[in-house]
């Protein structure tokens, strides 16, 4: 069957026709803001793309208070707090964090009364202490190296309400979970959740990380551009870890330079493109949203589900 069969597809073009950004007017602090996010970030891209995202993410917003309202009504209930939830998905380095944090800054801007929340699942990978004592070190990022029922237990509280819910962090730098260093929430009235493994269903359990999400994208590209993006990266981590000995990356940065990016390659081609291919891609057609990116994160066509 046709995987595409129920969704829309626009090009960016037509995308863009849908909300004429010349209405919002970004401040030069807006777009200052975005350039210090990432300096490759094209404006074109905020107009052409993600402004349209943002209105249509506003829309299904406005519509979860709504519900929310009348659902309390229904029920004879007190309307409570419900946090609207996004989730990001995709392969490693396809660029999540970067897609959320854009998504999070234009969120402020139009909606400046709300709280906007963001948090990547990367903190609820097992420590590497724990993968090696399982023997699954090399298979970081695949669904069994991650602690998926703490992280079921995290959506349930923010979606409870709770004041204060508190989010393990993970730096690349140090590739490691940071115990010492959580996230804390305070409840959002929008959190964005990006993560390889935001539309998996956990193994031995029956809820899925998306069963929270309002909203779930997933941005898409092809494995080898993807591929091409994760080295540029770790040519970033190489450049950043010269100087730090603390930083993973710092041996790997003293050698040559062609072998560092030869155990880059074998990392990505015997890590991460296996879990895309196998776990991450099998899970784009539960998105509603879905943003395809070719060369240089250039966003062509965007997919929105039907229904
Ligand atoms: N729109 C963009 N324009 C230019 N560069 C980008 C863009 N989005 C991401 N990048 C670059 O691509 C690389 C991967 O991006 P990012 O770290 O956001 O990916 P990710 O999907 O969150 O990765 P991971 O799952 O490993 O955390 C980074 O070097 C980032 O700077
Ligand atoms: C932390 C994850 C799993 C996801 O962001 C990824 O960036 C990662 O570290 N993968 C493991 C293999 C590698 O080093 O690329």
């Amino acid at each position: 069957m046709n995987e595409w069969m129920n969704y829309e597809q626009f090009d960016r073009q037509e995308w863009h026709s849908f909300f004429p950004t010349d209405t919002v007017r970004l401040s030069q602090d807006n777009l200052d803001e975005i350039k210090s996010l990432n300096d490759r970030i094209s404006i074109e891209d905020v107009q052409d793309v993600y402004l349209p995202l943002i209105k249509l993410l506003q829309l299904r917003f406005q519509n979860h208070l709504e519900w929310q309202m009348q659902k309390a009504n229904f029920l004879h209930q007190k309307s409570e707090r419900v946090p609207y939830i996004i989730g990001i998905a995709g392969s490693v380095a396809v660029g999540k964090s970067t897609i959320a944090r854009l998504l999070s800054i234009l969120l402020n801007k139009l909606l400046p009364d709300k709280r906007v929340e963001l948090m990547t699942t990367d903190g609820f990978l097992y420590p590497n202490a724990e993968l090696k004592r399982r023997g699954i070190l090399d298979r970081k990022g695949f669904p069994e190296s991650y602690d998926m029922e703490k992280l079921l237990r995290f959506m349930n509280d923010i979606e409870a309400g709770k004041t204060v819910v508190k989010a393990p962090t993970y730096s690349h730098q140090v590739y490691d979970v940071m115990p010492d260093q959580p996230l804390v929430i305070r409840q959002p009235d929008i959190l964005i959740v990006e993560g390889i493994n935001t539309l998996q269903l956990p193994s031995s359990q029956q809820i899925y990380v998306s069963d929270y999400f309002d909203t779930a994208i997933y941005v898409d590209a092809d494995a080898e551009q993807i591929e091409k993006w994760y080295l540029q990266r770790f040519g970033m981590l190489l450049d950043t870890a010269l100087t730090d000995p603390d930083n993973y990356y710092y041996s790997y940065s003293q050698g040559p330079r062609e072998e560092a990016f030869k155990m880059a390659k074998n990392v990505w081609q015997t890590v991460d493109l296996p879990n895309l291919t196998d776990y991450i891609l099998p899970t784009r057609n539960r998105a509603n949203i879905i943003l395809h990116k070719t060369a240089n994160h250039v966003v062509d066509r965007i997919y929105l589900k039907r229904g």
